[in-house]
């Protein structure tokens, strides 16, 4: 395998021209290479550091044989250096005007132009920047007369103060197996791995039948209000339908849902919607000497204990969430079996278990998240304000108006101001019955990549960019196909954000397998495989 990734050629690797000196022969060789060990370990010293030895090497690499999987060749270990590189640009969203990191985005946006020069420089691509920092390219298929797909993905990441992590977050370096770094999973693997694989593919001289477009916003995780809203106008504007389209959302879940042993890749065929509602008390101020029998803190305190024990209702039910349980049914263990597929009868036993863990829970009801509280201006001083923000993230079988009627039941208190800061309503389910040919090529393609792993459709409990795309199709996948533990959740938006060398490779061989099968016409079948890879 490695001797054919390397007969492919092509690609400048991140990390310039490293010359070798005393880096240990022993270590460097489980690594499929001299130059794309160091390349792949950030540089001559840092190889040397993580290295310093081949029992090192090969426990920083988790044991030999993985080491030689997961960096085979040198293709593979310039894709992780590609990756590590993109991890390096902190092209970091944060809210509010002005807040872009404009040298970053931009910084990023080139880095994309020299690590894909078959993308860049084809003759059947064109890409088009949208709004300074998005980008926009067109696959152009020989067959005009089909339906275009796409792929979407995002550049940026949000904040991640060095506090908590065991590498500094924007360093992408390896440590034990895993590329550490914001973005590793959200969303720079897939946007990354959507590019190598189409790099791979032009290089071997891929014409696809159809034409695709790859959407790559840089404001997903504030919103995708400058991004991906303007990409969709752009294709808007040309008069594009989608057959379908596919953006970050779900994952493979392995051990995460309670019952089934086997891992799961769940595609998002349906999301949820938000709503950012700010709670605000005030109160008269002056001398703490003298206070008032309740102050705006106690009164708001008060108001967020009453809606964190008064959960919104559970909703298991027609939604996506069930169909999930039902499509997996025959993976479960007795007697969860017998509980999935009879849903009619076990449901409200079921949906209990669900809402005992936050992961399940999602999945069954509108939750409840009190993300900031603010009050007082000095210590002896009454404060004159307190306020607070509750994120709703709302299930398909509630609207933005139905958990503002039910908030204000709930608090009950008339001092507590509501003012609604941003809301969104569910996005309808994508179809996935046996004629939805974006839900199967994808489905076809997930099996490709992992044989011994089921796909089911199911909720996406996270936002994406995918609303802005509404107009242009109605089937709306969310996928990406990093392998995910229970202990691996926190990691979004979270300390140690990481992605196995093996995983990366694998999001690789999924896109690559999956711009191949959305060219088929039925039944599926591939061109290149990626053992030739
Ligand atoms: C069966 C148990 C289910 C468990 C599910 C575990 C899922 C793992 C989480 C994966 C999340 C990845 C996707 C993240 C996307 C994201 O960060 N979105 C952000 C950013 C955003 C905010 C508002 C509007 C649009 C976008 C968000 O939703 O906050
Ligand atoms: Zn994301
Ligand atoms: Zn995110």
């Amino acid at each position: 395998r490695a001797l054919l990734w390397e007969a492919g050629g092509g690609g400048r690797a991140a990390g310039g021209d490293i010359r070798l000196g005393s880096a240990p022969r022993l270590a460097l060789e489980p690594l499929g290479g001299k130059r794309e060990a160091l390349e792949a370990l950030g540089g001559k010293r840092e190889a040397l550091e993580a290295l310093g030895g081949k029992r090192e090497a090969l426990e920083a690499l988790g044991g030999k044989r993985e080491a030689l999987e997961a960096l085979g060749g040198k293709r593979e270990a310039r894709a992780c250096a590609r990756l590590r590189a993109a991890v390096r640009v902190p092209t970091v969203s944060r809210e509010g005007p002005g807040a872009a990191d404009e040298v970053a985005l931009l910084r990023f946006g080139r880095l994309l132009r020299e690590e894909f020069p078959a993308v860049f420089e084809s003759e059947l691509v064109t890409h088009d920047l949208v709004a300074n920092f998005s980008h926009l390219l067109t696959v152009r298929g020989a067959d005009g007369g089909r339906t275009p797909y796409m792929l979407t993905a995002h550049l940026d990441v949000v904040p991640a103060p060095d506090y908590g992590w065991d590498v500094p977050p924007f360093s992408g370096e390896i440590h034990q197996g895993y590329i550490y770094g914001r973005g590793t999973i959200d969303d720079k693997h897939s946007l990354m791995a959507i590019l190598e694989a189409l790099e791979l593919l032009l290089q071997r001289g891929f014409v696809p039948q159809r034409t695709f477009y790859i959407g790559i916003g840089h404001d997903e995780e504030i919103g995708g209000d400058k991004g991906a809203r303007n990409i969709a106008k752009v294709l808007e504007s040309r008069g594009v339908k989608l057959d379908f389209l596919l953006d970050e959302g779900m994952v493979i879940l392995d051990g995460v849902v309670p019952g089934l042993q086997i891992p799961v890749a769940v595609v998002g065929v349906s999301e949820k919607g938000s709503l950012m509602l700010r709670l605000r008390v005030r109160t008269e101020t002056g001398h703490s000497s003298m206070p008032a029998k309740e102050s705006c803190i106690g009164i708001l305190s008060a108001a967020i204990t009453r809606l964190e024990s008064n959960p919104l209702p559970q909703q298991f039910g027609s939604g996506p969430e069930r169909a999930l349980f039902e499509y997996l049914s025959p993976q479960f263990n007795f007697p969860m079996r017998v509980v999935t597929s009879n849903l009619w009868l076990f449901g409200p036993i079921f949906s209990w278990v669900l809402g005992q863990k936050p992961t399940t829970n999602a999945l069954i009801r509108t939750t409840t998240a009190v993300t900031e509280f603010h009050a007082g201006v000095k210590p002896n001083v009454v404060a004159p304000l307190a306020e607070a923000t509750v994120n709703y993230r709302i299930h398909p079988a509630q609207s933005v108006s139905e958990v503002l009627r039910l908030t204000e039941e709930i608090i009950a208190d008339d001092r507590v101001e509501l003012e609604v800061l941003s809301s969104m309503e569910p996005l309808p389910i994508s179809p996935f019955d046996e004629s939805a040919t974006g839900y199967w090529t994808i489905s076809k393609s997930i099996t490709d990549t992992f044989p011994d792993i089921v796909s089911a459709p199911g909720l996406c409990i996270a936002n994406t960019d995918t609303r802005h795309y509404q107009k242009l199709t109605s089937a709306l996948y969310r996928f990406t196909p990093v392998w995910n533990k229970l202990e691996d959740i926190p990691r979004y938006h979270g300390v140690n954000e990481r992605i196995s060398l093996q995983n990366y490779k694998q999001t690789i061989h999924f896109y690559f397998n999956l711009m191949q099968n959305a060219d088929q016409e039925e039944p599926l079948i591939k061109h290149f495989h990626t053992e030739d890879l």
